[in-house]
């Protein structure tokens, strides 16, 4: 993106750092009320972490994963295919294809909202002041600092600099939205090398197909990278701390993508203790490790050692380690204390919920607010500040209502409570879950993929007598996009019963919601 002009010490009502989707979403609404904007961002194009490495990104590849599932399941239907080839650089090239389309559209759109977009490194030096480190390259070439204004260019040599030859150049703003994002967890005591040792950022951008992975957590992106690495071929190993995969999703969830993962040949082994990681000099990993179910795995090559406390610590070798226990808010840019913004003991910044933070005037989104770590949330969150800054009646996120989504397969998707939540929470009482295995339905059979779909459901202390929906779960095909579904029955407190009224076409992957609130309502249609 060719960055925008701006002047020394130019005024904007709003300055947001960061440009990824809590950002650049709070940028269009802002724009669309009327409000100058000044977009700032480190890297030279939008979109963050989602667009570039991220969700877009991950969902490229894993369209091949899914074809792939469909041609090996071709047979059963006469079609017999034969992977002939597999250009991984094809691949690669459709996703980044993928990234262009979606970047070059955001930008265009940007552009016609008139957002004004900086490539810096930010910081808020007083309120309402910010300090922008420009890339010595881009104020050199595009001359994106206006000279007469500032008195100072980069190429007459005479521009303030960071100590680091970086120029700088001073904004003013009424408002400041951080939006700063999150990056990978390392492991304790491990760094991520980037060779061998890969964050998610490096997984996404290998150029090989690797022939053996052994993956550290099993949330999202573990889950992820397992299905499309198993659906290359690659020999995959789950290894998870907790007692079972998935461990933010019910004991229904876990079992059934344990079975699921491991049918399709992924080894799967939980409460494992990690001794050790460490890289060799021949891009290859070696994890030391033991848990109660090691025996079941013959690693690769077969090293297993002597018990060690009644477990067998198992010494596993691949090709590739991909950490992948969580991400870590960018909250340590000094910047921040100085300012006097609160941050809660994970480091995340503390915010009502609207995105005010502890500093008049300086609000947050995204990644680095309490919460979930999604960018459908950024994106609801950067409305809801954009139109609390101009004064509207706006919407606060409701952690609850926003849908998880795993895309593995099978997919996940969850909204709302779970049935332990429900439980624990003293606003609701009477909690039932209704649970129906997806395979009985017609799609879901064709697609040879298994899932079960639960309702929980229960009386709020609000509605006495009424019976509403008060969240979904579900493991299986489609389920990403179903879980839309069930959020409006959730978010709008909708009764089980009237939502069981709702009619849904036939035969779709959209009626096991339709059945599952049948059964929940005690008239099961299709079930028993
Ligand atoms: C592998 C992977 C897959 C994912 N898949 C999904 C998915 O399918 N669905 C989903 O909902 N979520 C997914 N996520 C999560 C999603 O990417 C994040 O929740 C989302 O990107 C958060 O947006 P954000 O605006 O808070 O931050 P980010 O996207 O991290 O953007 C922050 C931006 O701020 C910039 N920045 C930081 N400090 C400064 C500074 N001082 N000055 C200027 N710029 C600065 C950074 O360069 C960055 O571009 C995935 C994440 C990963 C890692
Ligand atoms: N489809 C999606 O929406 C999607 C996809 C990918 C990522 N994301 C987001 O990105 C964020 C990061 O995802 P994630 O999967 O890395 O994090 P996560 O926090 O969801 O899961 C990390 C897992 O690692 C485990 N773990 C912790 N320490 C470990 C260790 N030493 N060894 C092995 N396992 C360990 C944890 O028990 C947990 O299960 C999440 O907040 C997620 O919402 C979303």
């Amino acid at each position: 993106m060719l960055v925008d002009h701006v002047s020394e010490n130019q005024h904007f009502d709003v300055a947001i750092i960061g440009a990824g989707t809590g950002g650049y979403s709070a940028a269009l609404r802002l724009a669309e009320l009327g409000k100058s904007v000044v977009l700032i961002e480190e890297d030279a194009r939008p979109g963050g972490v989602c667009l570039h490495e991220g969700c877009i990104p991950s969902k490229a590849l894993l369209r091949a994963a899914e074809v792939r599932h469909l041609a090996d399941n071709a047979a059963a239907m006469g079609m017999d295919y034969e992977l002939k080839s597999f250009d991984f650089g094809r691949l690669v090239s459709y996703k980044e294809a993928t990234i262009e389309q979606m970047t070059s559209g955001l930008e265009q759109l940007l552009h016609a909202r008139k957002v004004t977009f900086v490539q810096a490194w930010a910081e808020v030096t007083q309120p309402h002041q910010l300090t922008l480190h420009l890339p010595q390259s881009q104020s050199e070439s595009e001359g994106q600092v206006d000279g007469e204004a500032s008195g100072q260019t980069a190429d007459q040599g005479q521009a303030e600099d960071d100590g680091q030859a970086n120029p700088i150049l001073h904004l003013h703003a009424t408002d400041i939205i951080i939006a700063t994002g999150s990056h990978p967890r390392e492991l304790d005591g491990v760094p991520i090398s980037h060779k061998a040792i890969l964050d998610s950022t490096d997984a996404m951008n290998l150029q090989q197909i690797p022939h053996s992975v052994v993956i550290l957590g099993s949330g999202p992106i573990g889950l992820e990278f397992a299905t499309l690495w198993s659906s290359q071929g690659a020999d995959v190993t789950i290894l998870a701390t907790s007692p079972r995969i998935f461990p933010r999703g019910s004991r229904r969830i876990s079992a059934l993508m344990a079975r699921e993962m491991k049918r399709r040949g992924i080894h799967i082994h939980t409460s494992v203790d990690l001794h050790s990681l460490t890289e060799g000099d021949n891009q290859s990993v070696t994890v030391r490790y033991s848990s109660p179910d090691s025996t079941t795995h013959t690693p690769i090559p077969p090293t297993a050692k002597a018990p060690e406390g009644g477990e067998q610590t198992v010494t596993l070798t691949a090709q590739f380690a991909l950490v992948a226990k969580g991400r870590v808010p960018n909250t340590a840019q000094p910047w921040m204390s100085k300012l006097g913004v609160n941050l809660d003991a994970r480091g995340l910044v503390v915010t009502d919920p609207y995105g005010r933070t502890s500093v008049e005037h300086v609000w947050a989104v995204g990644d680095i607010t309490p919460g979930k770590q999604l960018a459908h949330r950024a994106f609801a969150q950067g409305i809801c500040v954009a139109e609390t800054i101009c004064g509207l009646d706006s919407e606060p996120v409701d952690d609850h209502n926003v849908p998880s989504v795993t895309f593995s397969q099978p997919e996940i998707a969850q909204v709302g409570y779970s049935g332990e939540e429900a439980k624990a929470n003293p606003q609701f009482s009477e909690i039932q879950e209704t649970s129906l295995p997806m395979m009985g339905n017609a799609r879901v059979f064709m697609s040879q993929t298994a899932g079960t779909i639960t309702v929980v459901s229960g009386i709020r202390e609000q509605e006495p007598g009424k019976r509403v929906v008060l969240g979904v779960e579900m493991v299986g095909p489609h389920v990403t996009e179903l879980v839309a579904e069930a959020e409006q029955l959730v978010g709008n407190h909708v009764g089980v019963h009237e939502a069981s009224a709702l009619i849904h076409p036939h035969p779709t992957f959209s009626e096991t919601l339709g059945e599952a609130l049948l059964k929940a309502d005690g008239r099961p249609l299709h079930s028993r």
